[in-house]
């Protein structure tokens, strides 16, 4: 088939799936506005095609692959869209789901005539492909259309030109979704199955928070009624980054799951009943100056945030149980005697599994159930005899031990019963703060452990949790996430070579995935970065190369401009950076432009300067709950997550970036897409050595 007779067939399929989906959206009409539940119920349905059916009306699909099953059936052309779109009266498939099983050849096909399977849920199908075919549809015309498989035919070397062209685009400020251009490794992860942990190492720019949103999209599909998207929660580091990728879903059709940020949702669960403190302090003091592997090692987070501490708290809780029904009888009335041991057979054999505050309500009510029955049965009427057994029973009650977390939690830091792995100063400290009601981050994970011990989860478990950056989490955190689901459903994703908060995350993965079976967890790796040209890669993989333990990034092979590493003076420095970024900007066609500064306060100097210099910029902050594009500054610990056209590295000078600071550094470096210029002042860093 010539390419205009191809182009042809697919204008003409193109033109007859777009008039279907015109018909079938018509055909919807207005929403019910009445009473009535069933009609409610159906209207609700109608919404939700309807909102497939404008998703796939701006763009119906982006590829299409033949394919023959075997033993010998046709050849089927099967179109791959974001959403699924049948014919309306014969149900013929006129767009396939890029989630439904057969639509996995698009992304795991890479050419060759052998046989190929897929997965459906009747077992596994093998077939033929006959032709694999890349489709751009705008504004329901078709633009480009290239085949990287042709059965039969030369191989054609074009496989990744629709990658490339998507790579080189510029972007905005919201991540994108990718399901025109996944690729094999991402589509393995986003398949997975349901019932495990995942964790994804993958470098900088390798799709893993695009993946993880894919997979939830994935999920819902997959299992459709068991589970659902209000039973999901994405967990990302601050609420710029979760306004940042709140696009993607959307995008997809899928709405209604949770984003938050860690401390959010603990404060949430907590009913706002401790207030935080000291985040930003906490960034300053970790970011704004250098510190020692020693000082990392007894940071706050660390000690809070590990096994020996938890430990502590398992036994603080077990504590509880063991002593919280009482040794002492009750005695409501004269010679009517409730003996300990049958108070203590109730609690251990009747409440099972239950949370341990939910114990002591059930134990206090089934007492007074006895009360109230024994006093029947022996006809005490008299009212002085009733009122005089009720206050003993109050008094009774009142005995057993309650305890709120923060109240739970408090004990850890006082007297006798302190913890014997906080040092004396840390544990004054923080027995101050929680007497006034206040908690630092660290002390999150541990009150919300507590919390859920005690009190259990008081909505319905989350049927997956999605963690970003997880490299920052401590095992702790994880902990306390594990409660609240019955079986473990996680996509667990981070870099280690971005580690940039080490005074409280992990160093190896092992240490969060040790908190699950083996069974229970998958691990990935990905180390082919989509973001960055390879010069940016190349540049950014030698920063990180003395580390031990590093894999360097794979680049996509998408050509650039080199990298600019330029001594600059101190007087002109700033002057310099004015310069560079209205070069940038100058340029056309870049959106989104960021200076990266080593310190907050740099950055604030830079963007005073920039303003005087009539350059306007956005200066991000770490309380910043939005990012609006164009040009901004930035430090770099901030900028995790984000991503830029251009990336002017402020000031790469050995004062500012010395050897421990190499993750630092390769997260500015890495946020660049296209563009990546380096000024340093004085003696450049040994991270940055120029050739
Ligand atoms: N298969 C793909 N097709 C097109 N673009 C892709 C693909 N995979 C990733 N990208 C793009 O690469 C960029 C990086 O993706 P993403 O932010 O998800 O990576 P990340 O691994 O989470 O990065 P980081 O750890 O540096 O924050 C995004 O612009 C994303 O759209």
């Amino acid at each position: 088939m010539t390419v205009q007779s191809a182009l042809q067939e697919e204008q003409q399929r193109l033109g007859m799936t777009v008039r279907e989906i015109e018909t079938q959206l018509a055909a919807i009409g207005p929403a019910y506005t009445g009473n009535d539940f069933t009609e409610q119920m159906l209207d609700l349905q109608r919404e939700e095609r309807k909102k497939r059916l404008e998703i796939a009306y701006k763009e119906p699909y982006f590829g299409r692959i033949d394919f023959q099953e075997l033993p010998g059936n046709e050849v089927k052309p099967l179109y791959i869209g974001k959403a699924g779109v049948a014919k309306d009266r014969t149900n013929e498939l006129l767009v396939v789901d890029w989630r439904a099983p057969v639509a996995s050849l698009f992304y795991s096909f890479t050419g060759g005539d052998a046989a190929v399977t897929y997965d459906s849920p009747d077992g596994e199908v093998e077939g033929h492909v006959h032709l694999k075919r890349n489709l751009m549809v705008r504004q329901r015309e078709l633009v480009r259309l290239v085949d990287s498989f042709t059965r039969g035919q030369e191989e054609d070397a074009v496989t990744d030109e629709f990658l490339l062209y998507r790579l080189g685009e510029n972007k905005d400020n919201r991540l994108r979704d990718i399901v025109s251009t996944i690729q094999q490794e991402q589509d393995l992860i986003i398949r997975s199955e349901r019932n495990k942990v995942l964790f994804i190492q993958g470098v900088a720019g390798s799709g893993k928070t695009t993946v993880a949103l894919h997979r939830l999209a994935f999920l819902l599909y997959q299992y459709a009624g068991r589970m659902r998207a209000e039973r999901m929660i994405i967990f990302a580091p601050n609420r710029m980054f979760l306004e940042y990728i709140s696009g993607v879903l959307p995008e997809l059709g899928v709405g209604d799951i949770q984003q938050t940020t860690f401390a959010d949702w603990s404060l949430e669960l907590l009913e706002h009943e401790v207030a935080l403190r000291g985040a930003e302090e906490q960034l300053a003091y970790w970011f704004e100056q250098s510190h020692t592997q020693e000082e990392l090692d007894r940071a706050p987070g660390r000690l809070k945030g590990g096994a020996a501490f938890k430990a502590e708290v398992d036994e603080r809780i077990a504590e509880l149980e063991r002593t919280l029904a009482p040794a002492a009888p009750f005695e409501p009335v004269d010679g009517l005697v409730l003996k300990p041991e049958t108070i203590l057979e109730w609690f251990n054999t009747d409440y099972g599994e239950e949370s341990v505050m939910r114990k002591r309500e059930r134990l206090a009510s089934r007492i007074r159930r006895w009360f109230e029955s024994e006093l029947k049965v022996r006809r005490i009427a008299d009212k002085k005899v009733r009122a005089k057994a009720l206050t003993r029973l109050n008094a009774y009650i009142k005995k057993i031990p309650s305890y709120t977390a923060p109240q739970l939690y408090a004990t850890l830091f006082q007297g006798k019963t302190a913890s014997a792995i906080i040092p004396k100063e840390l544990a004054k400290e923080t027995a101050a703060r929680l007497k006034n009601g206040e908690v630092y981050p660290e002390d999150l994970a541990p009150l919300v452990y507590i919390h859920l011990r005690l009190f259990g989860l008081s909505q319905p478990m989350y049927d997956h949790i999605v963690i970003d950056e997880a490299q920052d989490y401590s095992p702790f955190q994880l902990e306390a996430l594990k409660l609240c689901q019955t079986i473990p459903s996680m996509t667990v994703l981070g870099d280690l070579q971005q580690g940039i908060h080490s005074y409280t995350g992990i160093g190896r993965w092992q240490e969060l995935m040790g908190l699950f079976g083996e069974e229970q967890t998958g691990f990935f790796e990905l180390n082919r970065s989509y973001r960055s040209t390879m010069e940016i890669i190349e540049f950014a993989n030698r920063i990180l190369g003395a580390m031990e333990g590093v894999k360097p990034a794979v680049p996509v092979f998408r050509s650039g401009d080199p990298v600019q590493l330029q001594a600059v003076a101190d007087n002109e420095w700033l002057d310099e950076i004015a310069r560079s970024a209205k070069a940038l900007e100058q340029e056309g066609g870049l959106q989104t432009i960021s200076v990266i500064g080593r310190t907050a306060v740099e950055c604030e100097m830079i963007h005073a300067h920039l303003a005087a210099a009539g350059i306007e910029a956005s200066l991000i902050q770490s309380k910043q709950p939005n990012y609006n594009g164009g040009l901004s500054v930035v430090p770099a610990y901030l900028s995790k997550g984000l991503e830029f056209d251009a990336v002017l590295i402020a000031d790469a000078g050995a004062e500012a970036y010395g050897k421990l600071d190499a993750k630092l550094l390769y997260v500015g470096c890495t946020r660049a897409l296209h563009k990546l210029k380096v000024l340093y002042r004085g003696t450049p860093s040994p991270l940055v050595q120029p050739a």
